[in-house]
């Protein structure tokens, strides 16, 4: 067994961060919409946790925003002339739909993709596949960019495929690994991959939420495991609840996450928990592992305090000691109930024993926690020797960013400003500047 690291790959919120509604089914994004937003603090936000992580000696990397506003989008749907046109009608008549070519969403990058590592596929290189987030206009066509994102840091096709995002269309909805975890004693032996889903496209008579969308299928989550070659004795594909899809749970990863042999969940989190329960732990009994399920039940931390909190969308990590670190939001030491569970928690002698908490609130206002910012990428040391080195998190790199930030970024950022022409040059120019930081010249094609 080869030895491997956990990287986790938080996004860098772009310049254009606001809050536009756009997200039907999430209840922040829905809360806050058409409110100020400040770009640079968001941005901060993120890299503060992001050095942190890494001066405890986790391995950190950033993952790149992507170019806004998507002019490609809004010149395929009629707007044309120069950009500035194309700004302006927009904005007087499709107001919305400019805020999803202006959305900087692919900043929460547990939905950029699904990736197994080299120990779970059948041919043993680390395999990802871009989400197509087909599901909301903003977000449906983040795919492209990941994927040349993904094949620009994961160039080595003797360590790395990089699968194009699945069929576009809702039989195929997929929201990459904010519905997938993976369980093993270790990141370099042989795991577990745990899929969820919200609903099933060709059973009608499968559980499917009633209020909110359903974003991912088991199709999608099904198709993912073929195109990476994992092995059907440690696979488990389960259905989320949709009751609590229908509260707010628009990812399965605002109600569970995994970690090494643990699963930190609450008890709503499943359709038929008793059953996934007993998949994850005869799949992990083929790879010498007994899962260690926390509970979370709804007498101590109802649903609706779960959701708003995000006591969930927290990062799990292995300290090199071997226990465990939860990185949570400060909303949870906000909420009264989730507070005094957390307490209980790392008193209680089982495997987490230290929280780790961060202000990302410019982020949690759209929806997104410690969890849903980054996507976690297990590689051996070969595999991280051969990932393109420049988006490693260092106290050097996190200097350069931080005054990348300062000089690109507004510090308000309201509806109205999405027809300032200026923001969009602005917005260019600093992914420019960044793609030479990171040196990756030819990340955008920003022709
Ligand atoms: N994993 C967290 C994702 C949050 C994201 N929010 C958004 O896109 C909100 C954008 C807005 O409303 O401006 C979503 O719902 O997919």
């Amino acid at each position: 067994m080869m030895s491997a690291r956990e990287f986790n790959f938080d996004g860098l919120v772009g310049p254009s961060h606001n809050y536009a509604g756009l997200s039907f089914g999430n209840v922040a994004s829905f809360s806050n919409v058409k409110s100020a937003s400040n770009p640079r603090e968001a941005a901060l936000q993120g890299l503060a946790k992001m050095r942190e992580l890494a001066a405890r000696g986790f391995a950190q990397a950033v993952m790149p925003p992507q170019a806004r506003p998507n002019f490609r989008l809004l010149r395929r749907i009629g707007f044309t002339g120069t950009d500035a046109d194309v700004l302006a009608r927009a904005y007087r008549e499709a107001p919305v739909i400019l805020a999803c070519a202006y959305s900087a969403s692919p900043m929460w990058t547990a939905n950029a993709a699904t990736v197994s590592p080299s120990a779970d596929t059948f041919d043993g290189r680390a395999h990802f596949t871009a989400a197509n987030l087909n599901n909301k206009l903003h977000r449906s066509e983040e795919h492209l960019q990941s994927t040349r994102t993904l094949r620009a840091l994961f160039a080595d096709e003797r360590h790395f495929a990089v699968h194009e995002a699945l069929p576009p269309t809702s039989a195929f909805g997929d929201e990459g690994a904010a519905n997938h975890t993976r369980f093993s004693a270790t990141h370099g032996g042989k795991g577990v991959e745990f899929f969820t889903y919200g609903r099933v496209e060709f059973d009608p008579s499968a559980p499917a939420p009633k209020k909110y969308p359903a974003r991912q299928t088991l199709e999608a989550s099904q198709a993912i495991a073929r195109l990476h070659g994992l092995d059907s004795a440690r696979t488990v594909f389960a259905s989320q609840n949709p009751d609590v899809i229908d509260q707010g749970v628009f990812h399965n990863d605002v109600i569970a996450v995994g970690n090494g042999n643990v699963l930190f969940y609450h008890e709503q989190a499943f359709h038929d928990e008793g059953a996934v329960l007993n998949a994850l732990r005869n799949a992990l009994a083929n790879v010498e592992t007994d899962l260690s399920a926390i509970r979370v039940a709804t007498q101590v931390v109802p649903v609706g305090d779960a959701v708003s909190s995000y006591l969930f969308n927290s990062q799990l990590l292995t300290k090199p000691d071997g226990t465990m670190a939860l990185v949570i939001p400060q909303e949870c030491q906000e909420n009264r109930a989730v507070a005094r569970y957390l307490e209980e928690l790392v008193a209680s002698g089982g495997p987490v024993d230290e929280l780790i908490h961060f202000d990302l609130r410019q982020s949690m206002r759209n929806g997104g926690g410690p969890a849903c910012l980054r996507l976690r990428v297990a590689l051996t040391e070969a595999e991280s020797a051969a990932m393109h080195q420049g988006v490693i998190m260092s106290d050097a790199l996190y200097d350069t960013l931080v005054a990348w930030v300062g000089k690109y970024y507004r510090d308000h950022l309201e509806p109205k400003d999405l027809a300032d022409p200026q923001l969009a040059l602005e917005c260019s120019a600093a992914l420019e500047d960044l793609s030479r930081i990171l040196g990756l010249p030819g990340l955008y094609d920003l022709t």
